[in-house]
């Protein structure tokens, strides 16, 4: 069976696309992307946005100033001060703490303050300015937090430590990265998944970057079985519409057309990046010419001199006209469990299709689209499968399954063939199919 072009037609994805875009749109101006429209600070959520505005100005006025997070290390914020155009200026560094009256949050919430928020501080009562507004004779100017603005967007994880608790890990950004290995260490395709759920929620855009393809020449590593599994992969989130950029960080030269278009897709935006640890995160942003080079800092021991490697999220300018934050890789990624309307919409190739059930689960309800194009092999087993182990809170082990893929795979085409061959025989097209598709499922998941 010809694979990739059985999937939503590409007038369909337009239209789909052109649909979600006018509503990104929308949700962009409600939620104020350039706008100061409203502060997290609880003293001030009753004002208008009118007043919030006329009141940031006199704050402005008397002293406050704009700040992104660049780096939080315990209780120590630095903090980049933010030009007119709303862009930080990561030369211009400030290290604060919180206003007293917002202890007691920041230390409830692990999330008070993160990379990427905008906020306005008040520089220390000591400092003196030169003309321009610079502080004089201080090496790191000392400031207080005072406000915070609403997060544009964010990409968050159950809390590994307490799985009740929100982590953010990223706030504010214009472009997910999700950095994989295609091997040491092997695409975790579930992991990729879970981000892309998380982009999709938050209508962040994102792109997968599939890094270390120099290793898939290398025959010990990669027999054909693996590359065509790992081909039918990148195949599935291409077909999805999904920008799959394949490359090789140690040596650029090798994929040179990539490494141009990171540097296109990166440029004007704040770019998060995400990944398991290892997979070479730091070595992609070496590419694209940061202020700093990126290295793993084994011993991480200057505080207060400024900054340092990745052992904390840390957000750089790039030389490329763009920011990124990097993030020391993450070990799990677990996400809450959503409902199946929310959760189904978070994976955009089952959105054209159409259930019985306005709150089908695409389980075990009948006349479910999602299950039928699954069927037809207009939706991948290997998605479906990941959606259900979201939507159950199964937590797969990453990694582990997406070798036997092909398997699984062979198999439920097998069964889907003499699905339709009952079909024909019998003429009866409702449910037909329904148990067996529905079997195979519960097994494939139950054996995870
Ligand atoms: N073979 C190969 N190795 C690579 C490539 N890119 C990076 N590596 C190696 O992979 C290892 C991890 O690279 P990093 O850039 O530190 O990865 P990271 O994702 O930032 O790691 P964490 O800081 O732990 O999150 C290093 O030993 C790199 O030399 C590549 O394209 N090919
Ligand atoms: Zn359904």
């Amino acid at each position: 069976m010809a694979r990739g072009k059985n999937y939503i037609n590409q007038d369909e994805r337009r239209d789909h696309f052109q649909k979600i875009e006018k509503i990104k749109k929308e949700k962009r101006s409600v939620r104020g992307r350039n706008e100061d429209d409203w502060i997290v600070d609880s003293l001030e959520q009753n004002k208008s946005k009118i007043e919030i505005k006329e009141y940031i100005k006199n704050l402005l006025k008397n002293g406050m100033r704009r700040g992104r997070v660049i780096e939080v290390q315990k209780r120590n914020i630095f903090i980049a001060e933010e030009n007119e155009k709303g862009l930080p200026e990561t030369e211009n560094l400030w290290l604060c703490s919180v206003a007293k009256r917002h202890f007691q949050r920041a230390h409830k919430e692990r999330n008070f303050v993160v990379v990427g928020d905008r906020i306005l501080f008040e520089p220390d009562s000591t400092i003196e300015f030169d003309t321009e507004g610079q502080p004089l004779n201080t090496d790191l100017p000392r400031g207080v937090v005072q406000h915070s603005f609403a997060r544009t967007s964010k990409i968050s994880r159950k809390d590994p430590m307490h799985p009740d608790w929100e982590h953010v890990m990223l706030a504010n950004i214009d472009l997910v990265v999700i950095v994989a290995s295609v091997l040491n260490p092997e695409v975790r395709w579930g992991l990729v998944d879970r981000f892309l759920v998380q982009a999709e929620l938050e209508q962040i855009p994102a792109v997968i970057v599939l890094n270390k393809v120099d290793l898939l020449t290398n025959t010990n590593l990669a027999n054909a079985e693996f590359l065509e599994t790992y081909k039918r992969r990148v195949e599935i989130y291409r077909n999805i519409g999904y920008e799959v950029v394949e490359i090789c960080a140690l040596k650029p030269k090798k994929t040179p057309e990539s490494v141009k278009q990171l540097r296109r897709l990166f440029k004007g935006k704040l770019v998060g990046f995400a990944g398991h640890s290892g997979v070479g995160k730091s070595s992609i942003l070496n590419l694209m010419r940061p202020e700093f080079e990126q290295i793993v800092d084994e011993n991480p021991e200057i505080f207060y001199k400024g900054r340092h490697t990745t052992t904390y999220n840390s957000l750089l300018q790039l030389d490329i006209g763009a920011y990124a934050i990097d993030t020391p890789g993450i070990r799990s990624f677990n996400i809450s469990q959503y409902d199946a309307i929310t959760l189904s919409h978070c994976f955009p190739e089952f959105r054209p299709f159409k259930c019985k059930y306005r709150e089908c689960s695409h389980d075990h309800e009948p006349s479910c689209g999602v299950k039928e194009a699954l069927a037809e092999t207009k939706i991948s087993y290997e998605r479906y499968r990941s959606y259900l182990g979201i939507l159950k809170g199964l937590s797969f082990r990453e990694g582990e399954g997406d070798s036997t893929d092909a398997g699984m795979i062979a198999d439920l085409k097998a069964r889907v063939q003499m699905r339709d061959e009952e079909q024909l025989k019998n003429k009866n097209h409702e449910n037909i199919g329904e148990e067996q598709l529905k079997e195979i499922m519960r097994i494939k998941v139950e054996e995870e």
